[in-house]
């Protein structure tokens, strides 16, 4: 069984805006309304690749209702916990010369509604995988992801967490199977400036030796670089494209990685995948989907 959690769901806004100005009426020239929040982008993008999982976390109200909807419209399970109060956030993309966001915080989670989740997950053993992905609501502990894996620890269950700062470097202990930043995530977590790959590699093996299994940093359209459990460094370019949009390219990169991994458990296919999918999204004006990514596999080395 594979599972996500997105603790903080969103509807992404995406806004098209020629020649966007700050202080004045812009009007847009396009927009659209996805489902999102990392670990439901992931949930798309493993069903979009034929592998079946579960989407968890909360949602709440109308937008939460319109999240629920999206997810079931891409054929998706799905196992919320529906909150009483509040509204699950929309989060703004703004497009204009660049990539402008404004992530919403979201609703208010009680302690009944972290025990729900609890008891969800508490149904999880040997073989399943576990995703964690994201960021937290305010109301919700921040060791949320660590105590999460505590109540796991012996069960067998594999995890990916796709966080940044403490909520990542406090879950390394618990060995995850796969971590991925990307590399300006990196260099926030060790406050320096990353100069070029021996950085990333160097950074990239100290969150290894403080426990994550498998270490994967996204450059964006610089590819990424992977360390194997094996102590390996691997490094992919991107396949040739067009960047349409890049919202959504670290958790397509996440879910093509665990799909590749899935077939026959070979830690570099798992990444030339992982590459293909995030390219894949990135070129795309919604998340990958199979026929995308196999156009662009069958072009990578
Ligand atoms: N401009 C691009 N051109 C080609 N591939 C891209 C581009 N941007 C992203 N990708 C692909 O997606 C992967 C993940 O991208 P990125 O490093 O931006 O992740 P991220 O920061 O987690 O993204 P996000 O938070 O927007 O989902 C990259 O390693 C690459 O394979
Ligand atoms: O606020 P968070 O949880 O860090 O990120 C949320 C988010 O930006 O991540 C996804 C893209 O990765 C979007 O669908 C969503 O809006």
């Amino acid at each position: 069984m594979i599972n996500t959690i997105t603790l903080n769901p969103s509807l992404d806004y995406i806004v098209k805006v020629n020649n966007f100005k700050v202080d004045e009426l812009n009007r847009s020239v396009g927009e659209q309304i996805y489902a999102g929040g990392k670990g439901i982008n992931v949930s798309i993008v493993l069903k979009n690749l034929g592998v079946e999982n579960t989407a968890l976390g909360y949602v709440a109200g109308f937008t939460g209702d319109e999240i629920l909807r999206q997810i079931k419209e891409h054929d998706v399970d799905c196992d919320f916990v529906k909150l009483e109060n509040g509204l699950s956030r929309i989060n703004v993309k703004l497009k204009s010369d660049g990539e402008t966001e404004i992530n919403g915080s979201g609703p208010d989670i009680t302690e009944e509604d972290l025990k729900s989740l609890y008891r969800k997950i508490s149904k999880l053993g040997k073989g399943d995988f576990l995703i964690l992905s994201g960021s937290i609501p305010k109301s919700i502990p921040d060791d949320i992801y660590e105590n999460i894996m505590k109540a796991l620890l012996y069960s067998g269950v594999e995890f990916i967490v796709d966080a940044t700062k403490d909520l990542l470097l406090n879950v390394l202990k618990y060995r995850p199977f796969l971590i991925k930043p990307n590399h300006h995530e990196l260099a926030e977590m060790f406050n320096v400036e990353i100069k070029g790959d021996e950085d990333i590699i160097k950074y990239a093996k100290k969150l290894q030796e403080m426990g994550a299994k498998n270490v994967l940093i996204s450059m964006a359209g610089d590819g990424a670089i992977l360390i194997t459990e094996n102590g390996e460094a691997l490094k992919r370019d991107v396949p040739k494209g067009t960047l349409k949009n890049s919202v959504g390219a670290g958790d397509s990169m996440v879910a093509g990685f665990l799909a590749g991994y899935l077939k026959n458990h070979d830690i570099k296919e798992a990444f030339k995948m992982g590459v293909a999918t995030g390219s894949a999204s990135a070129f795309s004006e919604e998340l990958a989907t199979e026929k995308e990514v196999n156009e662009l596999l069958a072009k990578m080395n």
